[in-house]
């Protein structure tokens, strides 16, 4: 621990949201372990995501969420932005470095059902909302008869729908896990039917590129697998032309090889929006080629047909 010879305020934008509050107070909390004595404080700042009920599609699709925190960063009215990593868009922000990565929460995609029921025990015609193509195009391929009902709003909006018009809500499990909710889980949904988001459960920290002391601050908080999983996935997301919008899949883990080496295990997937056909693939790699990975894999997929998947949506 060095003492440091400042006692610059590291400012920490948020959104309004409970989730974006919530993960930003975990974020400081870790911070504040690394890094004792260095003030924090935290700004609110209101998005367009926050600011509209509109499908995501329509106010901007991908990044709505982030724009408004890079905007202050790089005005200089924050330091320090915590974003859920599945929200940013794949192309880099010039100006905007990802400072840390931390460790990711579960990735995968929980069913909050009534009376406790699992995918295979709701009956024919139950309503399930999501808001997500991905989601509506992999639970449409499972076959079961679900009505797939397109819904939007924070968690508790989304949870409150089950004592409404719904049977059945989708959710990222590490956003109920990180709200305290995650009692309200009845299934996890097993990555090979429903493959999660690329960097489901994870979260972003960016600062300004040229704030050095704020690198310097975070960069404790980086988890190295996360960060190469992470890549591996937004890569394969990026070379697909895809966004947060378009129904794939993807989710890296890193395993330890016989060599002793670290080794990405990358699963992608595309389905058509109406369920009817999908493509799904594996590759693998050392950890330090995580992007080369993804583009690899999108290659695959395109050469199975994935583009005509993703423009049947
Ligand atoms: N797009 C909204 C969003 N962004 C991040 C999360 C959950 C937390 C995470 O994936 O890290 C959610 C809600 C959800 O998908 O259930």
């Amino acid at each position: 621990m060095t003492t440091r010879t400042t006692t610059r305020t590291i400012r920490v934008g948020t959104r309004a949201s409970l989730l974006a509050q919530t993960q930003t107070q975990l974020v400081i909390d870790a911070f504040t372990g690394v890094n004792p004595g260095v003030p924090v404080e935290t700004v609110l700042v209101s998005t367009a995501g926050d600011r509209s009920p509109a499908p995501l599609a329509q106010i901007g699709g991908t990044g709505v969420f982030v724009s408004a925190l890079r905007d202050a960063l790089l005005a200089g009215t924050i330091d320090v932005a915590v974003h859920s990593f599945k929200d940013l868009p794949t192309t880099a922000m010039p100006g905007i470095a990802l400072a840390a990565v931390p460790r990711r929460e579960d990735p995968r995609d929980a069913l909050c059902a009534r009376d406790g029921r699992t995918l295979l025990e709701l009956p024919r015609g139950a309503k399930v909302g999501t808001g997500s193509p991905r989601r509506t195009a992999q639970l449409r391929a499972l076959d079961l008869g679900l009505d797939i009902v397109a819904i939007r709003g924070n968690v508790d909006t989304r949870l409150a729908r089950l004592d409404k018009d719904l049977d059945a809500v989708v959710l990222a499990v590490a956003g109920l896990q990180r709200l305290r909710r995650a009692h309200v889980v009845t299934e996890l949904l097993d990555p090979i039917q429903v493959l999660p988001a690329a960097a489901q459960g994870a979260l972003a920290i960016e600062c300004r590129e040229s704030d050095e002391d704020a690198r310097s601050l975070l960069a404790p908080l980086d988890d190295h697998s996360t960060r190469a999983a992470v890549a591996a996935e937004r890569s394969l997301l990026a070379a697909l032309e895809a966004g947060c919008t378009a129904p794939v899949g993807a989710l890296a883990e890193v395993t330890e090889g016989d060599d002793g080496l670290l080794e990405i295990f990358l699963r992608g997937s595309v389905t058509a929006i109406d369920g009817s056909d999908a493509v799904r693939l594996s590759a693998s790699g050392p950890l330090n080629t995580a992007e080369e990975i993804g583009r690899r894999l999108a290659a695959e997929l395109i050469d199975l047909g994935a583009n005509t998947m993703m423009g049947s949506s």
